[in-house]
């Protein structure tokens, strides 16, 4: 389907894109690009990759399709890199965590919205970055967010949605707006809070105490504090709005229980958690994916 696919960004999503395209004999040539020449070497010996050049523009020289998958803070610059050496006909598509930022970077980097650009989110991942984390199995049975726009080519729209179908993945459309302001609230503030918990007991003084008596509630609610911090640093910053109006919302719920327990209303207490519990088991019983 796709003869050459260059992979800017072959970490964790983007090797995993490829991996999977690859098992699903859907690419020919892999071209890998990114800054780290170590990185770049065992995507090669891991076979992600064909060939890598840590240069943007010629990695999509002849590409049919160019997949994005660097922290968001680096788009623009590849976005500028890329402009004059991409196939007219190649489509370009990414996995940023926040499209209304990699939207404002293509607008920017090309005056316009190019019909043959699909801004994408694939809603999997885990804490581990970098090519040895990818799998090829990442995306099954995961949801992919596509933001396409009025300018969006149906047909660059359609092939996009069919690669990330053919790695198992179930794709919706969103508007951009809406995609951000939802995963503000599902995953971006569970990170910061993640982070925020971890940060705040590290600084404390007796933190050394206090990680040795830490058990599986611990661990199971800040695994995602292991994550990137360049790429959190970059998803938080292109997506502020969303996230300091969730973060607001959660310090008065924070506030509420504060002072529900300082009354020691304890009904009160049962009512919150009952219905999280309730809601929690429900996301569980649709399927809830990890
Ligand atoms: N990790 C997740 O769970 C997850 C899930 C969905 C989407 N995303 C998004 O996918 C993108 C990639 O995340 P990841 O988890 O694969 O990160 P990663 O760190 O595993 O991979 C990113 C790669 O980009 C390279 N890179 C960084 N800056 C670059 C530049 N200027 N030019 C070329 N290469 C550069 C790095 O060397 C690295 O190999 C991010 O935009 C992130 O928001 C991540
Ligand atoms: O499972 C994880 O470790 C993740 O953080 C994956 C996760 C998330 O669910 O929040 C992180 C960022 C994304 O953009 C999409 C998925």
């Amino acid at each position: 389907m796709i003869a050459r696919l260059a992979i800017i960004g072959v970490g964790l999503i983007g090797g995993s894109f490829a991996r999977a395209l690859r098992a699903a004999g859907a690419v020919g040539e892999v071209i890998g690009c990114g800054r780290s020449v170590a990185n770049l070497e065992r995507a090669l010996d891991l076979g992600v990759v064909d060939r890598f050049t840590t240069d943007p523009a010629e990695a999509v020289a002849g590409a049919d399709l160019v997949f994005l998958a660097v922290p968001l803070g680096s788009t623009r610059g590849i976005l500028e890199a890329v402009r004059g050496a991409l196939d007219e006909r190649a489509i370009v598509t990414d996995g940023g965590s926040v499209k209304g930022s990699v939207v404002a970077d293509v607008r920017a980097a090309f005056g316009r919205m190019p019909p043959n650009f699909v801004p994408g989110h694939p809603i999997a991942g885990t804490e581990h970055s970098g090519v040895e984390a990818s799998f090829p199995e990442l995306y099954r049975h995961r949801r992919v967010i596509l933001t396409p726009l009025a300018e969006t080519d149906p047909q660059a729209l359609a092939l996009v949605q069919r690669l990330w179908e053919m790695c198992g993945a179930e794709v919706s459309l969103m508007e951009v707006d809406h995609h951000d302001e939802i995963l503000a609230a599902t995953s971006h503030l569970p990170h910061l809070l993640a982070f925020g918990l971890v940060d705040a007991l590290a600084r404390m003084r007796e933190n050394d105490e206090i990680f040795r008596y830490a058990a599986g509630g611990f661990r199971d609610f800040t695994r995602i504090a292991s994550s990137s911090p360049v790429m959190w640093r970059d998803i938080c910053l292109a997506n502020a709005p969303a996230v300091g109006a969730m973060l607001q919302r959660f310090a008065s719920e924070l506030n509420e229980l504060a002072d529900t327990i300082h009354d020691g209303d304890g009904e009160r207490l049962w009512e919150i958690f009952s219905r999280a519990k309730a809601a929690r088991d429900r996301f569980l019983a649709d399927g809830g994916r990890d």
